[in-house]
């Protein structure tokens, strides 16, 4: 992808990419879950990737969230080799800089432990130890999220799935992570409840300048996020560019099959 051309759309004031892809690959067998991808994201931007079933959205993100090796390829976040790096130091950044919000809020959460301590944990991990500055932290951000403070001491299983969703971005969000990646952030909620966690994403995405890769097979919700799009068939990117302009004229087949299968609902 041609970086001059994203630089254009970097509100930031570093001329570095923050992530640099060259060639990942993941094969499983003989099977190709993603194949060759290669992309630079830019500081504050929202990069959404979308396909059908099966394209390979989740193997990539995977990949790139360092919760499987490729087999082939370069990941470089803010100029580090990160399969490079130690599993201390790929811990350590997991704890941090990057943020992953899962579908599923309970592989996100710890759901044994109260609203306030998920939160508080991440800051803990990150060198947080006052527990009175944690605890108003974390009260704070529960409001962001819309989450009543009395509600603190509450177990997330006493929670909805969209307050669960929400708990998962305030203990992501919490200790201002410099790169986010969402897989379906909104799948699996209510319409009504989907809308409005998406205003909320999008009000947090723009308030804190975030970075943010987002996996959705829902080109809403890519509509709504994301400055710039990469379409996904069969492992491979079929097509990249700015949001609107792959949504209103996609070029490649099955983008046009894509977007006219949901213009058609
Ligand atoms: N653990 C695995 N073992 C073998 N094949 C896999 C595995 N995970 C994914 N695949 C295959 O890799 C390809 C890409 O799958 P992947 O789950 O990454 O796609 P996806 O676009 O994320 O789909 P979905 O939206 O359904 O999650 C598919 O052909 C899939 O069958």
């Amino acid at each position: 992808m041609d970086g001059t051309q994203n630089a254009l759309l970097v509100p930031s004031t570093t001329d570095t990419p923050l992530l640099q892809v060259t060639g990942l690959t993941r094969l499983y067998g003989a099977r190709i879950g993603c194949a060759d991808v290669s992309f630079d994201l830019w500081p504050g931007e929202v990069l959404g990737i979308v396909g059908e079933s099966g394209s390979g959205k989740s193997t990539l993100l995977s990949c790139l969230a360092g919760h499987q090796r490729p087999d082939a390829g370069q990941i470089l976040f803010d100029g580090t080799d990160v399969l490079a790096l130690s599993e201390a130091d790929r811990r350590r950044l997991l704890r941090g800089d990057w943020a992953y919000v899962h579908q599923n809020p309970r592989d996100g959460l710890r759901m044994g432990v109260s609203a306030g301590g998920n939160v508080g944990e991440r800051l803990m991990g990150v060198g947080g130890r006052h527990y009175g500055r944690i605890r108003d932290t974390a009260t704070d951000w529960l409001g962001r999220v819309e989450i009543a403070a009395e509600r603190i001491d509450d177990r997330p299983s006493a929670f909805s799935g969209g307050m669960q969703q929400r708990l998962q971005i305030a203990r992501n969000l919490v200790t201002g992570p410099r790169l986010v990646f969402m897989d379906e952030p909104t799948g699996g909620l209510d319409v009504s409840v989907q809308a409005r966690l998406l205003d909320l994403l999008r009000g947090l995405v723009r308030e804190m300048g975030l970075s943010v890769i987002i996996v959705t097979h829902d080109l809403a919700v890519v509509r709504l996020l994301a400055d710039r799009l990469m379409v996904m068939k069969s492992g491979h990117v079929v097509e990249a560019g700015l949001t609107d302009q792959v949504l209103d004229d996609p070029q490649h087949a099955y983008t046009q099959l894509l977007v006219s299968s949901v213009l058609q609902v």
